[in-house]
Order: structure tokens, then C-alpha cells, then sequence
């Protein structure tokens, strides 16, 4: 479990994150939402162990949180990028992390493999496209087997059809069992997580599910959702398919 208490992280007397609590089981898929400026990617920094809190601790499984126990992936895979090829890139990572040379390469192609990049191997990182670079470096981090993997904003520079490559990615994660959180702008991708948590200012201002998400805010919501709720059928995550037949089921 990821457990944050009373955790505040202050730029200055009003930015930041203020007194947040909360636990992450493991094998939830978390999406962490709320406005521009709200605390979101302070409170992911502050997760990865990239940032200290001036107050509060977070923990794993009742250890201080540290990379690679905790993987982060960036709104912009550029700044992830250090090295001139894909598979110096991978090895980069988990040289760092102390991984043996005869096991590198087996993480390394597996991770590709997951986000279907092997063709890259040889690639230099600034050839590729920019959801290419996103899925290589989540690549990077899914091959130190992080034990939480967080993204943030991840798919918002992406066009449509990589951006829809990349949430099946993390739907077919979040069906092998890793512990997820991610922010999102795009309501759609709500439809990924089983949990809500909203920021506001800096503080934690919602925890429930989807039904409660709907019910208790103003949000706009995933079109299916707002279809739900027009015809009065309880809300849940539904694909278009889903969400037609229990339409035509319910009359
Ligand atoms: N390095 C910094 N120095 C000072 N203030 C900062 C710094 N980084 C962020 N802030 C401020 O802290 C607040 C929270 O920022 P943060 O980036 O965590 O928000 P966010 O919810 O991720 O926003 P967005 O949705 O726009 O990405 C904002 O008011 C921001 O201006």
C-alpha cells in the first residue's frame, strides 16, 4: 500500500500541496484529477520521491518512497531522454538501479515488447514520433518494475490514434495487476480508473468512485456517462457497445 499523511509540499504561502491524506492499494488504477495549478503533478512529484515534503510522509509498504519502488513518466517523453539510442536508453535506467547485464537485456525487450517498440531498438530517441517517445519511455520505467507506476498527463500531447494506443496500453497494465495513478484533462479517460481523487488548491477535496464522481460535482463526464445519466441508468464505466445495450435492455 502507498500511504501519504498530512503531506504538504509549499512553493510559497498559497502553491503547493496542503495536508494530504490518502492510501493507494495495490492493483488500483487511480485517476488524479482537478484544475490547472491544482497540485496534481506537485503531488505525483512528491509520490515518485523526486520532491521532499516539508511535512507529512509517504510510504510503500511502510518504506520512505524512492525511484525505482515508485516510476514516473512525464508530459513531455523529451525531458525523459538521455541517451542516443532506445536500447542505451533502457539500459540506462536499469544499469542505475544496479541490475545485472545478463538480465538488462531480457527487461529491456520485454518492456518494449509490452508497448509493442522493439522495431526501435536502434533507434536515436529524437527520431522518433511523439507518442513513439511516450511509449518508449514508459518503456524505460515499466523495465525497472516499479512497484507503482504513475503518469502524468501522459496522453495530452498525442494525437488521437497514439493517444488511443496509449490507453490500451495502460488498460492492459491495469489488467495485469499494477498499481496505477495517473492526472488527465481529457474526461474520457476517466473511464480508465476505478477511483477518483480530486485536488483543489492543493488539497484533497474528493476519494470515491465513478457513480460518486458524477453524482457529487459539476464535472463534465465521459459521453457514455452523460448518456447514463440522461436515461437514467446508473453510471459505470461502459464502452459505447456497453452502454447501447443496457439502453436498449432497460426498456
Ligand atoms: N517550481 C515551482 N515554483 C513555484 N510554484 C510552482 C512550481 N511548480 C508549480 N508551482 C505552483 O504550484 C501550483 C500547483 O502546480 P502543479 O503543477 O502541481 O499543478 P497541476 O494540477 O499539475 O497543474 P496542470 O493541470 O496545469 O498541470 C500551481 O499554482 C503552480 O503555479
Amino acid at each position: 500500500m502507498l500511504k501519504c499523511e498530512q503531506v504538504t509540499y509549499r512553493y510559497n504561502e498559497t502553491d503547493g500541496i496542503f495536508n494530504i491524506s490518502l492510501n493507494i492499494e495495490k492493483g488500483e488504477c487511480v485517476a488524479l484529477i482537478g484544475l490547472n495549478g491544482s497540485g496534481k503533478s506537485t503531488l505525483l512529484h512528491a509520490m515518485a520521491g523526486l520532491i521532499n515534503p516539508q511535512e507529512g510522509s509517504i510510504e510503500w509498504e511502510g518504506e520512505a518512497v524512492r525511484p525505482p519502488k515508485v516510476g514516473i513518466v512525464f508530459q513531455h517523453p523529451d525531458n525523459q531522454f538521455i541517451t542516443t539510442s532506445v536500447l542505451d536508453e533502457m539500459v540506462f535506467g536499469l544499469e542505475n538501479i544496479g541490475i545485472p547485464r545478463e538480465e538488462m537485456l531480457e527487461r529491456a525487450l520485454a518492456a518494449l515488447d509490452q508497448v509493442g517498440m522493439r522495431w526501435a531498438l536502434e533507434k536515436h530517441p529524437m527520431q522518433l514520433s511523439g507518442g513513439e517517445k511516450q511509449r518508449v519511455a514508459l518503456a524505460a520505467i515499466l523495465a525497472m518494475e516499479p512497484d507503482v507506476l504513475l503518469l502524468d498527463e501522459v496522453t495530452s500531447m498525442l494525437d488521437p490514434v497514439a493517444r488511443e494506443h496509449f490507453q490500451q496500453i495502460i488498460l492492459h497494465l491495469k489488467q495485469k495487476g499494477w498499481t496505477i495513478m495517473y492526472t488527465t484533462h481529457l474526461v474520457e479517460e476517466y473511464l480508465m480508473a476505478d477511483r477518483f481523487l480530486m485536488l483543489d488548491h492543493g488539497e484533497l477535496v474528493f476519494d470515491g468512485d465513478l457513480e460518486q464522481l458524477a453524482s457529487s460535482t459539476q464535472l463534465p463526464m465521459p459521453f457514455t456517462v452523460e448518456l447514463q445519466r440522461t436515461f437514467g441508468l446508473n453510471v459505470k464505466a461502459s464502452t459505447w457497445k456497453e452502454c447501447i445495450d443496457s439502453l436498449w435492455t432497460s426498456n
